[in-house]
């Protein structure tokens, strides 16, 4: 989502594409043999070239607007929630209704949509041949991009098939499948290192610690993957802040504490000076009417359950992005 950040697809099949990395790493069959492709490069300081991508697939998306703001960022991952006729039905109501819609709001904002792995090839291609402008995001992803691994996703495999955002970390599957901050790391690293953003799941498993305690657990999860010398200063990371408490209950957690959580986290994350975009999403029983209380802290909302109604989710899309024209 960076400058240039667009799918590498050959049109018209997701299948035919090339290897991301000759994409990161300027070797894209596009521009080989193009000489102004390092200065494309720098003047994009991106890690990816404009020249390389076809502009009729997807438009050209920035995290950054003109002014420099921070584009505003809300999505729904649909954990295993879905069978494949809901979930086909889910994209066919967000696809509706969506795309219009960004173009009416007030606020530049990104949206993003994270099904199962199961249906990222069919929503892949929807969203191809809508060109419509839906970031998908895998719920996971393997570090390294192929090998002996039973079972896993390889972040490459993701790239080629259009994911533009892999989500890691998440409480569920910390607690669940035993994901550690190291994995998390090592994923972040293999999502970057395909031209995708990982979206950090951070958050305090107990209630009741105080703002300070919340983000000193919350930098314990997350603080490896910066420190990770491989791991590119300008690649954009999303942190969903996501109390562990506050998911799958019936009310999110307070705005005080969510604002308090936030604005120390983005202190943390602005000392360590990366040139990298970083932009901080709450989730946690998030719904309609909850952004306008946390607008402070956050650039936007990660919605679970009370996305699986499209009506809520597009509610809950145009309050994220100021509200319509
Ligand atoms: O875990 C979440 C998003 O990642 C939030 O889920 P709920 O909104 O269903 O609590």
């Amino acid at each position: 989502m960076s400058d240039g950040w667009i799918a590498c697809l050959d049109v018209p099949g997701i299948y035919s594409v090339t290897d991301s990395h000759e994409h990161t790493c300027g070797l894209s069959p596009r521009c080989r043999s193009s000489s102004t492709h390092s200065e494309h490069r720098r003047s994009s300081q991106s890690r990816l070239c404009n020249c390389c991508f076809p502009d009729q697939l997807f438009e050209k998306r920035m995290t950054t607007t003109e002014s420099g703001k921070r584009r505003r960022l809300v999505g729904v991952s649909t954990k295993m929630y879905f069978d494949l006729a809901k979930s086909k039905s889910y994209l066919d109501a967000v696809l509706s209704s969506v795309p219009s819609l960004l173009a009416e709001l007030r606020e530049p904002t990104d949206v993003f949509v994270i099904p199962d792995f199961v249906n990222i090839i069919p929503y892949a291609e929807r969203i191809a041949a809508g060109k419509a402008p839906l970031l998908l995001g895998a719920q996971d992803a393997h570090h390294d991009d192929g090998g002996a691994y039973t079972g896993e996703v390889s972040p490459k495999v993701l790239a080629q098939a259009g994911v533009k955002i892999v989500e890691m970390g998440h409480a569920e599957r910390r607690r669940l499948f035993g994901e550690t901050d190291e994995w998390v790391a090592q994923k972040a690293l293999g999502a970057a290192r395909n031209a995708m953003v990982p979206l950090i799941c951070v958050g305090e498993v107990s209630q009741g610690g105080g703002a300070e305690k919340a983000v000193e657990e919350c930098w314990t999860q997350v603080y490896r993957v910066f420190e990770n010398p491989n791991f590119p200063k300008d690649a954009e990371v999303i942190l969903a802040y996501e109390p562990v408490w506050a998911i799958g209950k019936s009310e999110p957690a307070s705005a005080e504490h969510v604002v308090a959580v936030t604005k120390l986290l983005r202190q943390k994350a602005a000392d360590l000076g990366r040139p990298g975009l970083v932009r901080i999403l709450y989730g946690g029983s998030a719904g309609p009417g909850l952004f306008q209380k946390l607008e402070e802290g956050v650039d936007g909302l990660f919605l679970g359950r009370f996305a699986h109604d499209p009506k809520q989710f597009v509610e809950t899309i145009t309050e994220v992005g100021g509200g319509r024209k």
